[in-house]
């Protein structure tokens, strides 16, 4: 199935420049939502996975699904102030701005094997401090899954010590 024809770019938002990846015409569309599900699933099946991470927002779409299909936990990676209990903290970069994300500290537990799914993949910063939260508390990252990558932007430069999966470049 070709994914491109049911994710919709939108021009200059949310800043002038930016050509945004809008994935929620691709969830309007159940076969192509379905389909995408599926991808991650076969790609994370052998791969031993214990929990799944999905960092706030458009990772809760995608994590959600994926970890109710594999029939294991669903960790959330947040804005700050938003986890009622103790957290770890990091800041990063985004292809528009800065940003912290938290993580409950008791969320993962040591040795666990996590994979971590997001929608969009650019330069990396939102990752690589998903992985560094998981890392803090114990856990390893077995896998980092995209839907899509922005190859121009070298995100993967960031994770290159990850087995990183995308489903389509840009
Ligand atoms: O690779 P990076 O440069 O870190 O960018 C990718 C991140 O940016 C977007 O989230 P955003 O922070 O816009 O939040 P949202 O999902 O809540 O809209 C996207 O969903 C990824 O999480
Ligand atoms: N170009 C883009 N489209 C959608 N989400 C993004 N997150 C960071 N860059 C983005």
């Amino acid at each position: 199935m070709d994914l491109r024809k049911v994710i919709r770019e939108v021009e200059n938002f949310p800043k002038e420049g930016i050509n945004f990846k809008d994935i929620t015409t691709l969830m309007q569309d159940g076969e192509a939502f379905k389909f995408t599900i599926d991808e991650f699933i076969k790609d994370l099946k052998d791969k031993n996975v214990d929990v799944i991470v999905g960092p706030e927002a458009r990772g809760f779409l995608m994590g959600t699904p994926v970890a109710y299909g594999m029939g294991i936990g669903f960790v959330p990676v947040r804005k700050p102030g938003k986890l009622p209990h103790e957290v770890e903290s990091y800041n990063y970069g985004l292809e528009y701005g800065t940003d912290t994300l938290e993580i409950h500290k008791d969320a993962i537990k040591p040795g666990q094997r996590v994979a971590i799914v997001d929608d969009l993949l650019a330069t990396g910063g939102t990752m690589e401090a998903a992985a560094k939260l998981i890392e803090k508390l114990g856990g390893e990252v077995v896998s980092m899954q995209f839907l899509i990558e922005l190859e121009f932007l070298n995100g993967r430069d960031k994770l290159t010590q990850y087995n990183v999966n995308s489903l389509i470049k840009y």
